[in-house]
């Protein structure tokens, strides 16, 4: 589905990724983890097409996207929930859900009903700013706005972060729901173990721009692969 082959990208001087080679199965929720730092964000933005890698290729639906930009790759069917959320303060929330529509052709223009059964806050909220929401509720807000898009792969840049614990079981359950009832596959970087482990199918440990393990999401519980994720 999504297949990621020897990637290298730099920040100028500064190397963030290391030859990245990963696979995320259709239908499955593929976990990367690491500390701080290791490259999973500049991983991610690098697949939505935000960050040009200076080698290797991103294959989508066993086609390489070349240097296609993020555009083009939305309209693909992939979709970017970025860490930190990146919603529009002073739009409301229907706003910041129609601003989802970019890459949809006219007659798709519209909000699926899911988004709200998976977030009901959201059909609460739908006229309020997106800035007076709770971090939360952001959260939501941006997933929804990504799922606006309809999505065939799914990018979660740490989604429970600075989120409070009932959200993000609403965010463990919706995650579940996208994948067994719809068959989105999902990539998703997180730093919560418990999270991590509840929802994975298979698990990517980053260290210092470079993949040091990949496996099941049972490996997690060996220390040896466990030592991969301490201070
Ligand atoms: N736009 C940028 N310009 C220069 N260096 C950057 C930029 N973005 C990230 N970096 C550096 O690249 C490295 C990898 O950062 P990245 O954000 O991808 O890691 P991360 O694993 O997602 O970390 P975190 O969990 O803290 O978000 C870090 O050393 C970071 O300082």
């Amino acid at each position: 589905m999504l297949s990621v082959s020897d990637l290298t990208l730099h920040y100028g001087a500064a190397q963030a990724l290391r030859g990245v080679s990963l696979q995320a199965d259709a239908g499955k929720v593929t976990c990367i983890l690491g500390r701080n730092g290791v490259g999973k964000t500049s991983l991610m933005r690098t697949i939505a097409g935000q960050h040009r890698p200076s080698a290797g290729t991103v294959s989508f639906e066993g086609k390489p996207l070349g240097r296609s930009p993020a555009h083009d790759r939305a309209r693909l069917g992939i979709a970017l929930v970025p860490q930190g959320r990146e919603i529009f303060p002073l739009l409301t929330v229907k706003e910041n859900l129609q601003t989802g529509f970019a890459p949809l052709k006219r007659a798709d223009r519209s909000i699926p009903a899911h988004i709200f059964d998976l977030f009901p806050v959201l059909a609460q909220m739908l006229q309020r700013r997106g800035g007076d929401l709770s971090g939360g509720q952001q959260q939501q807000l941006a997933i929804g706005r990504a799922l606006v898009t309809r999505p065939k792969l799914l990018l979660l840049d740490e989604p429970t972060e600075g989120i409070q614990p009932s959200v993000i079981k609403d965010i463990g359950r919706a995650i579940a729901f996208l994948r067994d009832k719809m068959g989105m596959t999902i990539l998703l970087v997180e730093q919560y173990l418990d999270f991590a482990r509840e929802l994975a199918d298979r698990v990517v440990i980053m260290d210092r721009g470079e993949i040091v393990f990949s496996g099941d999401a049972a490996d997690l519980d060996k220390p040896d692969v466990r030592r991969h994720l301490l201070l």
